[in-house]
């Protein structure tokens, strides 16, 4: 069963609740995490969501900021469906997540200008909001800094300013303060009271810390994907109703036995000596300093918190860690913590259970039917869809598109700069094939070229160099979904096409600029100087890349983890570089081997470059520079691009059908 105390009135003039949630539900293959939850927060308000470790504290929130879909159930953000809406619902939320998802190798600055292109905050207010949304946190010295060198709290101080930079009507915290220090916790508090204070903001926060929960207007204890108690910190402890008395005497075994023998009220012994509960706790006092026989040295009276409460509804304790998902672990925890009956259970009649006793007593509540299986239907409600916020922005249009579509491409060229030891290591590898491996089998060819093997292994160096720093984007996608930086971007309201498409320009231009440096070796190894061969082969450079990029990401959608990511990576790629003809001649080939070649799409880029190197050289050697065919028949260079540009986007519109699909 259910307690709720009724949610306040809306306040006049916003008959838009700022969240609303009806039957919400998350099912995974095996865990049910959230199981049917209902709930309304208003304007302003500011509302915890109180549970232990795997509650489903995270998937809730998870589900009413669109990352998670709901297996079923209704959200409402600030008026907007989160199904049929879900750009108008992200406009109206902002977000800190559990984990950082910040951009170490960007400056504080450059993450919240990166933030603002996203949510298309005007371009003339984002430095003036940059620099209000740093003060409001105190980060004003730390904007150039880059986050890597932040500590936890800054962080999580920076995460704060970013969230509210496209100035949000529903802020989520989703354990905002988890595993920072006590100072750095009463700073992030100090911040958002701050920020309660100067903008009329609704605060939605997950926690396990009572102090947090109780500084909130509304508490929601979640158990099991359950709300068990909802109300405001007052309400809900008012249920518990009895204080605790913490008693140190004289002999602790024969003042229990009189407290239950003459006073009839029950008691617990501990390692501080004895606890009981008293719903007039200044009359059991006076009682205990007169009646009992047994010396009190000392008498502590504790108003009941809200981890009475917690205990009350869900019989651990919160600090008890995880939440009993199963029979065994609840069992552990009623081992842990024995609920202390209250006065209300002390005194209820056999067989009425504990929360029915607790609704009777407190008046204002409202109680939902038992969720049991029968009657989870019975709660179903249908909510009439909400008119439009006042005051909510437009749609967004394709320029904003655009802005967040040019954000992330120039967040890859800024890795792209600033990683120069990534640059130069992913370049060693052709160079050493060309110069090195290109030298030493050079001289074992003499009679078939001698000298001209590096110019033939040339296109094949030039494809090797794009590849690889290409492929290497469906990596960087996973490790951004690993360390949260995804998030940031999948939580935005920009549609998941143009990130993916930003992520792939910004993919392609590294790679073009990695491989375009080795066109400084071109002439060191023969070929010749002239504009017009570096401009194509600097086009057919781009097209491998974006192709390559394109197979990345796909890839990316294929598997979770980076690590397997760059396993099937080398597996995959090292067999598809030697059976594009980069290094030996199709016409060496074994037949089995150039039927291979004839379906691996590198060899139509290897090939296409060949021949366009080999139109620039005034007597290419025939065996070495002989094209790529199929039986009697060569495609033309123009169609070997064509059909190497028409896979990468191919795989393009796989890879963005499968990731708007994907949590
Ligand atoms: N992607 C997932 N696949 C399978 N089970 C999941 C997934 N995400 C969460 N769960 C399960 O759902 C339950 C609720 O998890 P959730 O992360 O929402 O809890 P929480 O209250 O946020 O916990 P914490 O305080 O530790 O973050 C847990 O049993 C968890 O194991």
């Amino acid at each position: 069963m259910t307690l709720r105390h009724a949610s306040p009135p809306l306040p006049a003039g916003s008959a838009v609740p700022a969240i609303r949630a009806v039957g919400l539900r998350k099912r995974y293959a095996d865990v049910t995490a959230v199981d049917g939850i209902d709930l309304t927060v208003a304007p302003g308000e500011s509302f915890a969501f109180l549970g232990a470790n795997g509650a489903g504290k995270t998937t809730t929130i998870a589900m009413l900021c669109t990352l998670t879909a709901p297996s079923s159930g209704r959200i409402e953000i600030a008026g907007h469906d989160a199904r049929t809406d879900p750009a108008g619902a992200r406009r109206s939320i902002g977000l800190v997540f559990q984990e950082a998802t910040l951009d170490g190798d960007l400056t504080a600055a450059e993450n919240l200008r990166f933030h603002a292109d996203l949510y298309d905050v005007p371009s003339a207010q984002v430095p003036a909001r940059i620099d209000e949304a740093l003060a409001v946190v105190g980060l004003t010295g730390h904007r150039d800094r880059l986050v890597r060198a932040f500590s936890g709290g800054m962080r999580r101080r920076l995460e704060i300013a970013r969230a509210l930079l496209h100035r949000p009507r529903v802020l989520f915290l989703d354990e905002p303060t988890v595993g920072l220090d006590p100072q750095a916790r009463a700073q992030v508090w100090h911040h958002l009271r701050q920020i309660r204070r100067s903008r009329r903001i609704t605060l939605f926060l997950t926690t396990h810390y009572l102090d947090e929960a109780d500084q909130c207007d509304r508490v929601a204890i979640i158990d099991g994907g359950r709300i068990v108690a909802e109300g405001s910190p007052a309400q809900l402890k008012s249920v518990v109703g009895a204080d605790r008395i913490d008693l140190r005497t004289a002999d602790d075994a024969a003042a229990a036995r009189l407290l239950r023998d003459r006073f009839g009220l029950p008691v617990t012994a501990g390692p501080r000596g004895l606890s009981l509960r008293a719903a007039d706790s200044t009359r059991v006092l006076r009682r205990l300093f007169t009646e009992l026989d047994v010396a009190v040295y000392e008498a502590k009276v504790v108003p009941p918190t809200l981890d009475d409460v917690f205990l009350h509804y869900t019989g651990h304790r919160i600090q008890d860690g995880t939440s009993p998902a199963s029979a065994a672990s609840q069992q552990a925890d009623a081992l842990a913590a024995p609920p202390v009956p209250s006065p209300e259970d002390a005194m209820r009649p056999a067989g009425v259970p504990p929360s029915a006793s607790g609704a009777a007593r407190s008046g204002g509540l409202t109680c939902d039917p038992p969720s049991g299986p029968r009657h989870r239907k019975r709660r179903t409600r249908v909510v009439p869809p909400s008119p439009r916020a006042p005051g909510a922005p437009e749609a967004r249009g394709w320029r904003a598109e655009l802005r967040a579509l040019r954000m992330i491409w120039r967040r890859e060229i800024l890795h792209f700069a600033r990683d120069r030891t990534g640059t130069a290591v992913s370049l060693l590898q052709p160079l050493l094939f060309l110069f090195i491996f290109g030298a030493g089998v050079a001289g074992l060819l003499p009679a078939s070229g001698g000298p001209a093997y590096q110019l033939f292994l040339f296109s094949g160096i030039l494809v090797m160099a794009a590849q690889g720093p290409a492929v290497a984007v469906g990596s960087s996608m996973l490790w951004e979904r690993q360390n949260g930086f995804l998030r940031e971007m999948l939580v935005s309201p920009v549609r998941r096409g143009t990130l993916l498409m930003g992520k792939c320009l910004g993919g392609t231009t590294v790679a073009t600029c990695q491989a375009a440096i080795l066109l400084a070796a071109a002439a060191p190894i023969g070929v010749p100087f002239h504009l017009g061969l570096y401009a194509l082969l600097l086009v057919e450079i781009a097209l491998t890349a974006l192709a390559m990029t394109a197979v990345g990401v796909l890839a990316a959608g294929l598997v979770r983890r980076p690590q397997t990511f760059g396993t099937a990576l080398t597996v995959v790629m090292a067999p598809l570089t030697f059976l594009s003809g980069a290094m030996f001649p199709f016409a060496a080939m074994p037949g089995w081997m150039a039927a291979l070649a004839l379906i691996n799409p590198l060899s139509y880029a290897v090939d296409g470059m060949r021949r366009t190197v080999a139109a620039f050289l005034p007597d290419p050697p025939a065996q070495l520079f002989q094209q790529l065919s199929v039986g009697p028949w060569h495609p033309s260079v123009p169609l070997e691009w064509g059909a190497i540009t028409v896979g990468g986007l191919l795989c393009l519109a796989a890879a963005a059908r499968r990731f708007s699909r994907s949590d």
